[in-house]
């Protein structure tokens, strides 16, 4: 226990719920609003029942500070979340116990931050023109499945040198089935585990089983290649630990599968909602447009001319304020804590909100606004720190921060060069949280498209930088 005996600590104030099934129903019905119930009646930090267990709402930027990063180490990822996520991602980043991150996130992260930027960029742009272009005038699309299309592709690209969406591609094939088996395993209020024999684990199971033969022979197939394409498997398969030891086969497919599964969902509920949201904004889409078209005229989007097209990246970190593809993560205390006053004893779970936290009006007056200005340069540095949390804080903070800001920004430029999306009446989205905060169902949009862009020369191909030459940094910081 980290506190002294003598130290006073408060009863944590308890959300009434029903008898037995405590808040149960309500978290099934709608977690969001039970999220903001607890803030509302409990404050700061608020327990809730599901199924018997006891949550913990963390809801402050003080107690993201004192959880996430003063006390990180004596919080763990949750029973629950492990039981779930190790079948298909192993031991990798997402996943790990704290003793085992640590050194694979110091081997992996400084090659991962410097990795080819610039080859990230081009690829983002790419894939997203690919598809953009295939959407006729006047066609409604459902943006919600496209943008999944562009960030499968492009983390396809980033992390294996292919397109895992072209329709004989056995590993993309196999990725899909997996990623279904995960969703819904994820998604169980009360959650069988994998051993049990239902249709749904069996399904689960074999998808896992080939998705395996599938990458482990990739794997080979690349061992024994003369040259290696330098994209992020490459990266892990070259890792060291710090005592020089290399490496192994299944550490690899831990590490890949959880860049692969977090790298693109995310992503593309990010680029879906800032669609509708722009649609339901026309000043704010007249403004993006009237950046993007001052800057790139009908050319392609490059990482030069990012920090040249600031209003877009406001655009897509405001929707991810109001609408943050990981709307909640867990904790589980390893031992009692005393936080702020408040004992949370060993085993409890801890839920971070930043659906909740980033509605808190005291960070962000007016929370339900749409509005891209809070994130100008100088009003974002003006935020409490820890408000703004939609890639989690502290040592377990994500790993592809960076790359997600890359490909969002290029993306969306990408798209607001080529089309302009408008919403179909009668078809308002409605949020569904499960794995991620995704639209429920399909989100169509109707298409115009805009100026017929100049043809561009093909994206250079893949290569390192030359010797002697200093890769391309990312615009957004250099570390997380
Ligand atoms: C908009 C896009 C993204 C969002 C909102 C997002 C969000 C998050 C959050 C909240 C966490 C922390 C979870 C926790 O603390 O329990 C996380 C972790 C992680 N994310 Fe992301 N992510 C995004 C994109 C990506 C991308 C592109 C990658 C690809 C490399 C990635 C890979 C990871 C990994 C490996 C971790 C685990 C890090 C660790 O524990 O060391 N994410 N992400």
């Amino acid at each position: 226990m980290n506190r002294s005996a003598a130290s006073p600590t408060s009863r944590v104030p308890r959300l009434p719920g029903r008898a037995l099934i405590g808040n149960t129903w309500e978290f099934k019905r709608d977690r969001l609003a039970l999220f903001s119930r607890t803030f509302a009646e409990c404050g700061d930090l608020g327990v809730y029942t599901i199924a018997g267990q006891d949550l913990y709402l963390a809801n402050s930027v003080e107690l993201v500070h004192e959880i996430l990063i003063r006390n990180g180490g004596l919080f763990e990822k949750t029973d629950r979340f492990r039981s779930f996520a190790r079948p298909l991602l192993g031991d990798g980043l997402l996943t790990a116990t704290n003793e085992q991150h640590k050194p694979n996130r110091r081997m992996i992260q400084p090659r991962f931050h410097s990795a080819a930027v610039k080859t990230s960029a081009d690829i983002a742009a790419r894939v997203t023109r690919t598809v953009a272009d295939r959407w006729s005038d006047g066609a409604v699309v459902d943006v919600r499945r496209e943008m999944v299309a562009v960030t499968l592709g492009i983390v396809g690209q980033n992390l294996f040198s292919r397109d895992v969406l072209g329709e004989a591609d056995e590993l993309g094939n196999a990725l899909t089935d997996a990623i279904h088996g995960f969703d819904s395993q994820a998604s169980a209020l009360i959650p069988l585990t994998i051993e049990w024999p239902t249709p749904a684990n069996l399904r689960y199971r074999r998808a896992i089983e080939r998705l395996e033969r599938t990458f482990y022979a990739l794997l080979a197939e690349r061992r024994a290649a003369v040259r290696r394409p330098d994209d992020w498997l490459n990266l892990l398969m070259e890792s060291t630990y710090e005592d020089g030891t290399p490496i192994g086969d299944r550490q690899i497919r831990d590490e890949a599968l959880n860049m692969f599964m977090p790298g693109h969902e995310t992503t593309a509920t990010a680029l879906s909602w800032s669609f509708h949201l722009l649609a339901e904004h026309p000043e704010v889409y007249d403004r993006l447009l009237a950046e993007v078209d001052d800057v790139l005229g009908g050319r392609m989007p490059t990482l030069e001319d990012l920090p040249r097209l600031p209003y877009a990246l406001q655009v897509f970190k405001e929707t991810m304020r109001l609408y943050p593809p990981v709307y909640m993560f867990t904790r589980q205390a390893t031992v009692d804590v005393e936080v702020l006053g408040h004992v949370l004893p060993a085993g409890a779970a801890v839920v971070f909100s930043p659906y909740t936290l980033h509605r808190r009006a005291d960070y962000f007056p007016d929370p339900e606004r749409f509005d891209p200005e809070r994130f100008s340069p100088e009003r974002e540095a003006g935020l409490p720190r820890h408000a703004y949390l939609p890639f989690g804080a502290g040592h377990r903070v994500c790993i592809g921060n960076h790359h997600a800001l890359l490909n969002g920004h290029i993306a969306l430029v990408t798209l607001a060069q080529r089309v302009r999306l408008s919403s179909v009446p009668g078809a308002s989205p409605v949020m569904e949280p499960m794995v991620t905060l995704r639209p429920r169902g399909s989100l169509p949009m109707r298409v115009e498209r805009r100026t017929t862009p100049a043809p561009d020369s093909p994206p250079p191909a893949r290569e390192s930088p030359a010797p002697g030459e200093t890769p391309a940094t990312c615009p957004y910081g250099g570390g997380s």
